[in-house]
């Protein structure tokens, strides 16, 4: 496959160029990018070092511009843009070829929602229905047959993949309460005075609690797919770390189980899953994830409430490596490859 990368210099792009390289499907990488058109990759990225140089014999080891990259007609599509210009992108390649968007452009089915979360009105609200939410290990045969597949935000990954089994089989109660921790580079590479060193290194904060994070709604939406009355509290925050999300929900128990139940529950939904690992009774910790693809899971069974907990990297399971998998489920190819070995930003 020829495989196009969008906004390639970024975090989430340069860490699908690290993925790609590795992949047996892929012969043809056309790294994208308005900064570095021209430019070497090898010499932007230097943990590729030469490694790409092989599948970059389209654009003689270089980025191309968005035009350029057009003209190519790639067969497949990540776009790592930033919301509103991705959709525009996205949409020009969808002519082509299938597309992956790892921003939240085609994540909420309705485009009223869509214009009140993110201030603007949605440039292709037709293309909002063809989409397929991108939670790989919950959408799978939709996400077989889509052209267009919108990754999930981290939040929601984190969030969703322990609450969405447990919610459906009526174990816990739809109205959970979301704490969730992020690494900085969830806010991208642009430069921004709450991403200094500075700010954030020996130091923690909430943002955007209650109804205020984009997230929500995303969250809820999904949530709202196995119970109607799904209400989650959401609160972020952020902490000193490069990559990783730990994420720690609240739940009522809605009938007596055993851990066993709960451990049961998770492996009819995640047991054939290669990326999802129930850690119980241990518990979770980023370090374990960090650099890879898996989502580990783990809870506290307290009779009447169950603490719920789950840890990623923000950067592979929440965005690249979460749009590999969706790639390979896609176009037919095992699930897992190109996602080994795991890397760091
Ligand atoms: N960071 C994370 O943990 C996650 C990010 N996402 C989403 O993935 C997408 C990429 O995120 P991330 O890699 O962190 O972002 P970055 O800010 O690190 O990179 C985005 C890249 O897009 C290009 N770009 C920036 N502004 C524009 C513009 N106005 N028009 C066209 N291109 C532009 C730039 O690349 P170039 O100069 O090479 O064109 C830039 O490096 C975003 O939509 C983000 O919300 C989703 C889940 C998690
Ligand atoms: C730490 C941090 O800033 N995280 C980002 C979320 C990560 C992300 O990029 O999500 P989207 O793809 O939905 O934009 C935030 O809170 O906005």
């Amino acid at each position: 496959m020829k495989v196009a990368v969008l906004g390639a210099t970024g975090y989430t792009g340069m860490m699908l160029l690290r993925f790609l390289r590795l992949h047996n499907g892929v012969d043809t990488v056309i790294p994208v990018s308005s900064s570095a058109a021209g430019k070497r990759v090898s010499e932007v990225d230097r943990a590729l070092f030469s490694s790409l140089d092989n599948k970059l014999s389209l654009t003689d080891g270089c980025y191309v511009d968005l035009d350029t990259a057009f003209s190519l007609r790639p067969d497949f599509v990540f776009s790592a843009l930033p919301h509103l210009a991705s959709a525009i992108a996205c949409a020009r390649f969808l002519e082509h070829g299938k597309v992956v968007d790892l921003s939240a452009d085609f994540r909420l089915k309705d485009a009223a929602v869509f214009e009140n979360v993110y201030g603007e009105e949605h440039p292709f609200p037709e293309l909002l229905s063809d989409a397929v939410y991108g939670l790989a290990e919950w959408n799978k045969e939709r996400i077989k047959e889509a052209s267009l597949v919108a990754n999930p935000g981290c939040y929601p990954t984190a969030s969703l993949l322990p609450l969405l089994p447990l919610i459906k089989e009526g174990i816990i109660a739809a109205n959970v309460s979301i704490n969730a921790l992020s690494g900085i580079s969830g806010a991208g590479k642009s430069a921004k005075v709450s991403s200094l060193f500075a700010e954030r290194t020996e130091n923690m904060s909430p943002y955007l609690p209650g109804r205020s994070h984009r997230h929500l709604p995303e969250i809820a939406q999904e949530l709202r797919e196995v119970s109607e009355d799904a209400d989650p509290v959401f609160t972020p925050h952020l902490v000193p770390l490069k990559q990783g999300m730990l994420v720690t929900t609240v739940a009522y128990l809605m009938r007596d189980v055993s851990d066993k139940d709960i451990a049961d529950c998770y492996m009819d939904y995640y047991g054939e899953s290669p990326w999802i690992r129930i850690r119980h009774p241990e518990l979770v910790e980023t370090r374990w994830v960090r650099g890879s693809n898996y989502c580990d899971i783990s809870f506290k069974n307290e009779g009447d409430r169950l603490i719920i907990f789950s840890a990623i990297d923000n950067l592979i399971k929440g965005a690249s490596g979460q749009a590999i998998e969706n790639m390979n489920i896609m176009n037919g190819f095992p699930e897992t490859e190109g996602l080994l070995p795991a890397f760091e930003v």
